[in-house]
């Protein structure tokens, strides 16, 4: 990968939305210095809470948008009014689809795949993707999640070598969604770049290979799942611990950043664990209880877990 060029490399992105008439007439920035790389063969994403900046970051990554500072290479050129050529290597799949309306879907697909060189087999990502299910059903009749496969397939019948993705899993149910993680999968494997947006942890944990964490449109961390969720040296693997004793307890009192839920009946879990001496004040509790637990397990901290240090982090900086 590192002797490769990178398929995408934005650097200290700037974008001014406006003139906004509540701000008297004045623009507003919600980009103030994005950076980020995607290579291909990975799945690169932006995770952040909503109007973070993700959908105008992948704007201006597929040219859709003029930047107003930084600069934003896809696959070696300035996507902004970039070449036909350019365009017919990158797939784009829009948060709300941008699909016509009044057409079908197998007829819009055959004719996006036959704008490009060398189409995508369309009929088997028809097939993969369930949409002969709802193929005599115009696009304005579809469903969220019905359109959202659509859009995939659209965006990828041209055989891009990148794609973006907003929100791809927006409205799937769980059968759907697996379908589409499955496919970005394999799509991956295939080599290619995939440049996704979400505000689900889950989703970014179980495709992501690099994440970028965005917040008020700036970058606030950035990693491998496995980066992000790692401990420091002196600090416990563990976020939670989760554990069941039969005998009744009096709750302990405990420092502030500890919390200990009985989330049932003798089912307990101790949220917030991060040092060998905040285990101590678990295990002291149970040797002043006179309590030995049932069972005990210990959870590694999730990308959640991180995105809520962050922003917590972020609420005291204001
Ligand atoms: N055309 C526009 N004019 C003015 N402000 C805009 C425009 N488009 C987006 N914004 C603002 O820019 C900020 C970033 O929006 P953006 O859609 O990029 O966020 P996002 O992270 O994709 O959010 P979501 O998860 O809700 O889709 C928001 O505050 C939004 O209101």
């Amino acid at each position: 990968m590192s002797n490769v060029s990178p398929s995408l490399v934005i650097e200290d992105l700037l974008k001014d939305f406006g003139p906004v008439p509540a701000l008297d007439g004045r623009m507003v920035r919600v980009l103030h210095g994005i950076s980020l790389t995607a290579h291909a063969g990975t799945v690169t994403t932006l995770l952040g809470s909503n109007g973070a900046g993700k959908s105008t970051t992948l704007g201006c990554a597929q040219g859709l948008l003029k930047t107003n500072g930084g600069s934003v290479r896809l696959l070696g050129e300035d996507p902004f009014g970039a070449s036909p050529a350019l365009r017919s290597r990158v797939g784009v799949m829009l948060q709300d689809g941008g699909l016509p309306p009044s057409l079908r879907p197998i007829p819009l697909l055959e004719h996006v795949a036959s704008m490009y060189e060398r189409p995508a087999d369309i009929n088997s990502l028809i097939e993969r993707l369930g949409i002969n299910e709802f193929s005599t059903t115009s696009i304005r009749r579809l469903s969220g999640g019905q359109k959202q496969r659509v859009a995939l397939a659209a965006a990828l019948a041209g055989n891009p070598e990148v794609i973006f993705l907003d929100e791809p899993s927006a409205g799937l149910d769980p059968q759907s969604r697996q379908v589409v993680f499955d496919l970005i999968g394999e799509l991956r494997e295939a080599g290619l770049c995939i440049v996704l947006t979400t505000h689900l942890m889950e989703d970014a944990q179980r495709l992501s290979d690099y994440v970028y964490i965005i917040d008020d449109g700036r970058n606030v961390a950035q990693g491998t799942v496995a980066e992000l969720t790692a401990h420091a040296a002196n600090e416990s693997p563990a976020q939670a611990v989760t554990f069941s004793a039969t005998a009744a307890m009096a709750l302990p009192v405990l420092p502030e950043h500890l919390q200990l839920i009985e989330s049932k009946p003798g089912h307990y879990r101790f949220d917030g664990v991060r040092s060998a001496a905040d285990l101590a004040a678990l295990t002291g509790w149970w040797s002043s209880e006179g309590i030995l637990p049932n069972s005990l397990t210990m959870q590694p901290r999730t990308l959640e877990d991180v995105f809520l240090e962050i922003a917590d982090k972020g609420n005291h900086a204001n």
